[in-house]
């Protein structure tokens, strides 16, 4: 992120003292997250990780104005955010689609909305630009029924890109794949964010995929009170290289220091779920492997945006 930013663009998603509190059985209130904060510049790609159950989906909720704030603020862009909107797009673990539309129509479900004054023509030139750079060229027509998982996280990935956000918010994305499938995507998305620059906080249990995908790692205490604990800073360069990353001298300081803050936090209270910190041993391995194998979707190519697009983002539309 070494390129001037104005100063808006270098706090361009900003949480400020956030505090979330639920209700527990008793009907009082409980400050699940408490005092959040942090700052994400223009273009960065931001990791959180933590226990699970200490707060992470209710953070990433509340900024895409899915859950209501208890205290503190979010801004983005330099204006305070107030409900959800097409500049903030989300990526849950499940998909989400709508199973008597196509992929293409499940696309085109967010592109009609932000595209309004776009043409029928250039809507859906710009819906098959995004399926097309998920690797879903050959699905267009497809329904939900007849897609594996990972092909309908493709289509959910095509979806919250093709609005164009500010913001992309991805809650455990990978969480229900395989491994082999988990990776691909991993790239499909690095590949995506290499092009579009869109500032993204990715949740995850899973250390390695906070190391490849982010600029940053945010760990956060256990909760109840939780809040972010430490920042970490990633050294490695842009367009991310797997094997690169693997082999940096660095790798395995990095991880030992996510790992050491998530021991720390595990205080001996009952985790349902604890981080993911296991498939170190599988990595290398996988890595080997997806260069073996036959892949399932064709090479992933980029192609420049679409003239539609061009057109209908030059007017303002
Ligand atoms: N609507 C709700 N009402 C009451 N408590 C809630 C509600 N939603 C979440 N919680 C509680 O808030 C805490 C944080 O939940 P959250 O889902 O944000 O954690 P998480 O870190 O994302 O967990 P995981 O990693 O398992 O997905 C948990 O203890 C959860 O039980």
């Amino acid at each position: 992120m070494a390129e001037s930013l104005s100063p808006t663009d270098r706090r361009y998603v900003e949480i400020y003292n956030l505090v979330k509190a639920y209700p527990n059985p008793y009907g009082e209130a409980v400050r699940v997250v408490d005092g959040f904060n942090l700052v994400l510049q223009k273009g960065e790609v931001v990791s959180v990780i933590g226990h699970s159950g200490c707060g992470k989906s209710t953070v990433l909720t509340m900024l895409a104005g899915l859950n209501e704030i208890s205290g503190g603020n979010i801004a983005v862009a330099g204006r305070e955010i107030a409900g959800p909107g097409p500049d903030r797009a989300v990526v849950f673990q499940s998909p989400c689609l709508l199973p008597w539309m196509t992929s293409l129509e499940n696309v085109l479900l967010g592109v009609d909305r932000v595209y309004q004054h776009g043409t029928k023509r250039q809507r859906r030139e710009i819906a098959e630009h995004y399926l097309a750079a998920v690797g879903l060229s050959d699905s267009f027509h497809k329904f939900p029924r007849e897609m594996s998982g990972g092909m309908q996280q493709r289509v959910g990935i095509a979806r919250a890109i093709a609005l164009k956000p500010r913001v992309l918010l991805l809650d455990e994305p990978f969480g229900r794949l395989d491994s082999l499938t988990r990776m691909d995507l991993q790239d499909v998305i690095l590949r995506i964010l290499d092009r579009e620059r869109i500032t993204t906080m990715i949740i995850t249990h899973d250390v390695d995929e906070a190391i490849y995908m982010s600029d940053r790692v945010c760990m956060m205490t256990s909760g109840p009170n939780a809040r972010v604990g430490q920042v970490l800073d990633l050294p490695f360069e842009r367009p991310r290289n797997r094997a690169a990353v693997l082999e940096h001298p660095m790798y395995y300081d990095l991880r030992g220091a996510l790992v050491s803050f998530l021991e720390e936090q595990d205080h001996g209270g009952a985790k349902p779920k604890d981080p993911d910190t296991s498939n170190w041993d599988d990595t290398m391995h996988m890595v080997e492997a997806m260069s073996a194998t036959h892949h399932e979707f064709p090479a992933y190519t980029l192609a420049e945006p679409t003239e539609a697009e061009n057109q209908l983002i030059g007017s303002g539309a």
